[in-house]
């Protein structure tokens, strides 16, 4: 197979992770967990991956997903600024990872919307 000539940067989608969270300032929000949704982008130089083909090459987004998991799991929030911010920590401190978008989402938490997001990014 002849190599495509052009770069190698990967774009990885972790997209809809659903997750149980305490987040909120009101008082039923504060003493009972939600759904969150939880949709990550990023991108990396995967040459490495792509020549090796092998997972010690690559990064791997099954850790930065457990890593997202146990972070939500084991933590209460009040913003969901301040957890799309640190779900973005955790992904940037994979330093392979040049540029990242964090999109959290509380279904229904508003009355009368479907959903609100709030939406981060960071780059090196
Ligand atoms: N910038 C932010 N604003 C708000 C956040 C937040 O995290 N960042 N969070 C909340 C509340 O926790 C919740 O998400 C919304 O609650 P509320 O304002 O009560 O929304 P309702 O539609 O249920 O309001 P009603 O007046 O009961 O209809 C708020 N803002």
């Amino acid at each position: 197979m002849s190599d495509v000539i052009g770069h190698q940067n990967a774009r990885v989608r972790i997209k809809d992770l659903l997750l149980r969270a305490y987040i909120g300032i009101k008082e039923e929000e504060i003493n009972n967990q939600q759904d969150v949704l939880i949709n990550v982008e990023l991108t990396y130089d995967a040459s490495g991956a792509i020549h090796r083909n092998e997972i010690e090459a690559a990064l791997n987004y099954r850790t930065i997903t457990k890593q997202i998991i146990q972070h939500v799991d084991g933590n209460r929030f009040a913003l969901l600024e301040r957890l799309t911010h640190e779900v973005l920590s955790i992904v940037m401190e994979h330093e392979a990872v040049q540029w990242a978008q964090v999109e959290i989402d509380k279904p229904h938490a508003l009355r009368y919307a479907e959903s609100v997001s709030v939406c981060l990014e960071a780059h090196r």
